[in-house]
Order: structure tokens, then sequence, then C-alpha cells
């Protein structure tokens, strides 16, 4: 957006490093599906529950004070049945205090997502690589054959047309992120999607180094893995060496008789 700063979005799953990313100055708060991998060790999106989002988005809430915060629809939470798909919708928002929710869509949501603005549960779209899909997409680049291109222009129009805020791009080529954004009102949010977007996401853990195997397109700004790795080996050192706890980290109460 020409002029305008770009939109900054950071994912987080747990109180603190949302505390820390609201700090940060960081205009949208993600409680992503992604945490399956980041944080419940599994090796894809799939196996998180509604029970789980709503959990974790609960405490990104209860971590910040005013910051957007977006909770993913996790797979299978909606399509199957309509009214499951607007309840479970709902309590992203009413349980947990999410501002927002986060649809993976194509051609299956763009009613759905009507019908949720209309109700008055803001929806952010995600097109491109959505990897609730892994089984029919695996975690490739996406709308690099003309017709996929086109798909993903269409499906843009209709979920802003439908009502959608906001629209995630992933992992797909940089000059088709540049036309969905010129061709929307609404800010498109890359990831993986070249620099022309309205704004830039990346999963919290790739972004600050702990992730131990990103995706291509993420950037580690930090390394907090070996800065956590440190400090363990630094704890454990100290208690075998009798250093930990010093005189500082332990009281005395004199007037016990331990005869
Ligand atoms: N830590 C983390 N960061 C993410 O960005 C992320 C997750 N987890 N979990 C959910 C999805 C999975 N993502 C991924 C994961 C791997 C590739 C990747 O390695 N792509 C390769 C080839 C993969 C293939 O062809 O199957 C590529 O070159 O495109 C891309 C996106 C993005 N999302
Ligand atoms: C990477 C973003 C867009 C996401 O959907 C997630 O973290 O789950
Ligand atoms: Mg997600």
């Amino acid at each position: 957006m020409a002029g305008e700063d770009p939109i900054t979005m950071l994912t987080a799953y747990d109180a603190t490093t949302a505390e820390l990313v609201e700090a940060s100055g960081v205009d949208v708060i993600l409680v992503g599906d992604s945490l399956g991998n980041a944080v419940l060790g599994h090796d894809s999106t799939l196996p998180v529950t509604m029970d789980q989002m709503v959990s974790h988005t609960g405490a990104v809430v209860r971590g910040t004070d005013e910051a957007l915060v977006v909770a993913d629809l996790p797979f299978l939470s909606i399509g199957a049945d309509r009214g499951d798909s607007i309840e479970h919708a709902g309590r992203l928002l009413k349980e947990a205090g999410a501002n927002a929710v986060k649809i993976e869509s194509g051609p299956h949501t763009v009613e759905l997502t009507e019908r949720l603005v209309d109700l008055g549960i803001p929806v952010m779209a995600h097109l491109g690589l959505t990897p609730q899909h892994i089984n029919r997409l695996g975690y490739a680049r996406q709308g690099t054959s003309q017709e996929a291109a086109e798909e993903i222009r269409d499906l843009a129009r209709a979920h802003e047309e439908a009502g959608a805020f906001s629209l995630v791009l992933e992992h797909v080529p940089a000059n088709l992120a540049a036309t969905v954004t010129d061709d929307l009102s609404i800010p498109t949010i890359g990831i993986g999607a070249g620099p022309d977007c309205d704004g830039q996401v990346l999963v919290v853990d790739d972004a600050v180094g702990l992730t131990e195997s990103a995706p291509p397109f993420a950037e580690a700004f930090g390394d907090v893995r070996e800065a956590y790795a440190d400090a363990l080996d630094d704890y454990v050192g100290a208690v075998e060496d009798g250093s930990f706890p010093a005189d500082d980290h332990s009281h005395v109460a004199d007037d016990l008789d331990l005869e």
C-alpha cells in the first residue's frame, strides 16, 4: 500500500509470547493452527482441535491489552455442517475473546464467510498454500500456473465481496500477490508471497529463531533456540557444580530447633 506502513502480524500461542509480541508493536496477533507444529509436536496442523484453539486463544487474549487477536478455525471445524461452523467460529469470540477468525478459504467458504460476517464475526480469508489441505497440496508453492493464479484472483475477489476484512496469501508468486493486492480494497497479508502485500506474517517461532527447521520463506531475526539451549546448559551445569542455589536463593530460619 503506497505511502502507508505495512501491516505487521505474528503468531502467538501463549500469554507470555503474546505480551512480548504486543510490546514489539505488532498490529495483529494470529493464534494460528500452526500451534500443532510449533507447540504441540504434530507434523501437520490437522490434529489441532477446537478446544485447543479456544484454550490457546484465551491465553493469548489474557496476555494482551489491546492487540487485534485473530484465531484460526482448525481442520474440519468448518464446512461439514453450517450450524457447527457458526458455533465453532462463535466459540473463538465468545469463550476465548478473539476479535476475528481466520478461515483457510476456497470455493466452499464464500457463503460461510458471508454468513459469519452477517452474524457479526469478522473473517480473515486465507488463500494460496492452505496447510489444512496438506493431503492434496503438500506444502508446495501455489498459484504457479495461469489457471491456478486466476482461481486465486477470483477467490480473493469473491471473499472480499463476501465481507472478509483481510486476506492472507501464503506461498504464492510475488507477482500474483502484487496483482491480488491491487485487485482488492481489503488489505492482503503475505507469507512467502513477496514484498508487495499490504502486510506480512510469520510464525513467531520462525521469526525469533526457535524453530528447528523453518519453511524456506521464513527468516530468523534472532537465535532464541541457541540462547534457550545455553541457558538450560548453564542451569544444569550450575546445579551439578553446586553453584546454584547460592545463598541469595536460600533462606534459613534461625529459630528452628532441628536437633
Ligand atoms: N513453524 C511453522 N512455520 C510455518 O510457516 C508453518 C508451520 N510451522 N506449520 C504450518 C504451515 C506449514 N508451512 C510450510 C512448511 C514447509 C514448507 C516447505 O518446506 N515448502 C517447500 C517444499 C515442500 C513441498 O513441496 O512439499 C518449498 O520449497 O515450497 C512450506 C510451508 C507453513 N506453515
Ligand atoms: C502462517 C499463518 C498464516 C497460519 O495460518 C498459521 O500460523 O497457522
Ligand atoms: Mg493456519
